[in-house]
């Protein structure tokens, strides 16, 4: 018996550009959203492990947007942990910020009228960040991970991660992708979202 909400279902070898992995999936049986979680090496033992903790962006990740930096964020940190030869991309199916992808294209069309990315959740009435990280903890439960070296920007995350248990022993930035077309985003993330992009 387990109160661990998140089922671990199967996991498979999954070669990339920076390196082999293993790929596990996840289903949170609350709600049936699938969750993966990324490992390269033996992550066994107390020794702090590299990690990121990734909420998924569709446009960013996948089709090369420049609106934001998430893209060159998951490709530092699978590159990183390659460079480490250990470490964990925790990927959270929790597209824009928890609030769904056409919620963030309603968001970006917001955005394109001149509001920035806290505006936009406001006027749409949706939370500005509606992620659940303690999905996180029940991951790194399942993969015997207890201390983490977690590659972020943002101090909410920080907190979020550690009030639900999950010990981490150092905060990595991971500033990376800056471009033209989202200079402006990262300021708010910076100025209204106290992200650490400026120090
Ligand atoms: N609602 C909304 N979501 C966005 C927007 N831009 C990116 N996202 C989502 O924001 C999430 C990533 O959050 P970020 O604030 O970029 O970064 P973070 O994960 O909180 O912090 P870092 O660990 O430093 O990267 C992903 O789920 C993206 O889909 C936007 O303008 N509006
Ligand atoms: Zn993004």
């Amino acid at each position: 018996m387990t109160n661990n909400p998140i089922q671990h279902i199967t996991s498979c070898r999954l070669p990339t550009e920076y390196g082999v992995f293993q790929m596990h999936g996840f289903v949170d049986t609350r709600t049936n959203q699938e969750h993966t979680a990324l490992v390269m090496g033996d992550i066994s033992g107390n020794a702090p492990v590299l990690s990121r903790v990734h909420s998924e962006c569709l446009t960013g990740d996948a089709l090369f947007s420049q609106k934001c930096d998430c893209g060159p964020q998951l490709q530092a940190a699978m590159q990183a942990v390659q460079a480490e030869g250990r470490g964990v991309i925790v990927y959270l199916r929790q597209e824009g910020r928890g609030i769904g992808l056409i919620n963030k294209i309603r968001a970006y069309r917001l955005q394109d009228e001149g509001m920035d990315t806290v505006e936009a959740n406001l006027a749409l009435g949706l939370p500005v960040d509606a992620r659940d990280f303690t999905i996180a903890k029940h991951i790194y439960d399942h993969l015997g991970v207890s201390s983490i070296k977690l590659l972020t920007n943002n101090p909410e995350k920080i907190q979020t991660l550690r009030d639900c248990g999950i010990n981490i022993a150092e905060r990595m930035p991971l500033k990376v992708g800056l471009n033209p077309e989202n200079e402006g985003y990262l300021n708010t993330k910076a100025d209204k979202l106290n992200h650490l992009l400026k120090d």
